[in-house]
């Protein structure tokens, strides 16, 4: 893959030419103070995203308990605080409708829900934002990547995106796979459900997302490979969520195989359409990958480690080989 592909599926880069057909979003660029201190370790809220402030020496009860004593002071001095930046993100907000979605360059905390006050990922205030930018560790893998990136990658500046909220329902969500501008393959995306919906309009649903590739992306893009995210809410009713790189290092091919995909890519003759997969049973459906990454998070050491995750695969092969030791 070159470097430069990944750049290009950098959402910055691709919404100006593509906001009439994706979610209205507000783009910030992440200034340098803000970025050193979201790659520190721990969660210390911005002093503006505190909804709890300190409570005032002169109305103290009797029954206030003096946890810190003493070291209350010197806590709030350390407290980090990027008033303009932050200003920017309450404006956001606002001017999204009050209710908002964020991710990085390339990625949304989805690692992370459980930690904001309604669980989920929608923030309605800076703590929500702050929290979630704190304590991801997909986010923390996007601001560290310029560590280890190319010339090309180092140069990206980093952005928080701010997403109108929408409600999605995960069975109307579809990663659909393009090569040389030609459209292959769509998949369900959440595999963690069986819809009954989807089979009945399983046509329905190809021919609204081929039209939606052929009247809005195709030849749009900035590369002639790559992956693309809608979700159809009905009929001829296609939202853009987002573009990723047609690689299986960056992005998840469901319920295709890389290898199928480059098969149905060669196989593929002008006129053919769009081949779709979905669950088609109860029995067809997959663990959740959202519900294993927020359940176990694994240290960023070992994820590197692996590099495309695939941690399971290196013990599932290390106990192999302890069992065949065994043996002899
Ligand atoms: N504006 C929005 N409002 C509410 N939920 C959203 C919004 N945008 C995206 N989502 C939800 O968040 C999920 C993750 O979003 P997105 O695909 O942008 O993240 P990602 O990190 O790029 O994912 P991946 O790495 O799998 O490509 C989507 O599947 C969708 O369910």
């Amino acid at each position: 893959m070159k470097v430069c592909e990944r750049t290009e599926c950098s959402f910055h880069k691709w919404y100006p030419l593509f906001k009439r057909v994706t979610i209205k979003s507000v783009i910030e660029e992440i200034p340098p103070e803000v970025l050193s201190y979201l790659k520190e370790d721990g969660i210390v809220l911005p002093v503006e995203a505190n909804s709890n402030p300190r409570i005032p020496d002169d109305i103290e009860s009797d029954y206030t308990v003096d946890w810190m004593d003493g070291n209350d002071d010197d806590e709030e001095d350390e407290s980090p605080s990027f008033p303009e930046f932050s200003a920017k993100l309450k404006e956001a907000i606002g001017i999204l409708g009050g209710e908002v979605f964020i991710k990085t360059n390339w990625s949304a905390p989805t690692d992370s829900s459980w930690i904001t006050s309604c669980k989920t990922l929608k923030c309605k205030r800076l703590e929500d934002i702050y929290l979630l930018l704190n304590s991801s560790d997909r986010l923390m893998e996007n601001f560290l990547s310029s560590l280890k990136a190319s010339k090309d990658e180092q140069e990206q500046s980093h952005c928080i995106i701010l997403k109108k909220w929408m409600d999605i329902h995960p069975g109307t969500e579809f990663r659909c796979f393009v090569k040389d501008n030609v459209l292959l393959a769509i998949t369900q995306r959440d595999c963690s459900d069986f819809y009954q919906h989807i089979s009945e309009e399983k046509f329905e649903i190809i021919q609204d997302i081929t039209d939606f590739f052929n009247n809005n992306i195709k030849n749009k893009f900035s590369l002639p490979n790559f992956t693309f995210d809608v979700v159809r809410q009905k009929k001829n009713k296609v939202v853009l969520l987002d573009f990723g790189v047609f690689n299986k290092k960056f992005s998840k091919s469901y319920l295709f195989t890389w290898d199928e995909l480059l098969e149905i890519s060669s196989a593929m003759k002008e006129g053919d359409k769009a081949e779709f997969r979905y669950i088609g049973s109860e029995t067809g459906i997959q663990p959740s990958a959202n519900a294993f990454e927020s359940m176990c998070g694994l240290p960023l050491d070992v994820k590197y480690m692996t590099n495309d995750f695939s941690l399971i695969n290196l013990i599932q092969d290390e106990i192999t080989q302890q069992n065949q030791e065994d043996d002899v």
